[in-house]
């Protein structure tokens, strides 16, 4: 794949997309192993729509998205769907959907024991969270992590986020302009599209 080398999982170049017309870029950057990239920017400035532009779910108007090939790619929706009442536990979960509990923080621990049906919006996001990161994807997109977090939950996915041994690239999507500075390597801040160490 032309202009996809030196350790870069994820290449955006003049990147402009939206929905029947374009809503968000130009944007052009680099993501390699490793990076965590913090999106920040108010309501309605595209941030959602830029993971689904890399997700192949919005159309592309102008420049290119170019993947390293077989990228792995896991994303986590703003708003996690909650599956209908069933008996089955966190830890099945996270093993039906191909994710480890090897290496799950200590946070985790009471909810991989509990039935997904009776978890809280916080401790089902946790859950999410962690069944996108666990993975074996090369490249996770996390939209609004931090949402039905309780400032001690945020702290922990603060812990997790930046404690981890994997070279997985990160995007993050956040309105909380701090847990974006406190867990990402990289800052684009969509009101100019620039990206900036953090
Ligand atoms: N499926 C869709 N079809 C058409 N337009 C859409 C669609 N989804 C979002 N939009 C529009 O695209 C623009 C960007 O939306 P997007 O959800 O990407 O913004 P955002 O920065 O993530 O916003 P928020 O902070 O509110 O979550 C908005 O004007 C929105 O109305």
């Amino acid at each position: 794949m032309s202009g996809v080398d030196g350790g870069v999982l994820l290449r955006l170049d003049g990147l402009t997309a939206g929905y029947r017309q374009p809503v968000v870029g130009p944007l052009s950057l680099a993501l390699r192993r490793g990076e965590r990239l913090g999106v920040w920017g108010p309501n309605g400035t595209g941030k959602s729509t830029l993971l689904k532009a890399i997700g192949h779910a919005a159309q592309v108007f102008a420049g290119r998205v170019e993947r390293a090939p077989g990228l792995r790619v896991a994303y986590l929706d703003q708003q996690p769907v909650r599956l209908p009442a069933m008996p089955i536990t966190g830890r099945e979960l996270l093993r039906a959907a191909g994710a480890t509990t090897r290496g799950a923080p200590e946070a985790l621990e009471a909810i991989l024991r509990r039935r997904i049906d009776r978890l809280s919006g916080g401790q089902y996001q946790l859950l999410w969270i962690w069944s996108a990161l666990a993975t074996d994807a090369d490249l996770v997109l996390l939209d609004e992590p931090t949402n039905n977090l309780d400032p001690g939950r945020r702290d922990r996915l603060i812990e997790i986020l930046t404690t981890r041994h994997s070279d997985q690239a990160l995007i993050l999507v956040s309105h909380d302009r701090d847990f974006l500075q406190r867990t990402c390597s990289h800052l684009l801040d969509l009101e100019n599209g620039e990206v900036k160490h953090a």
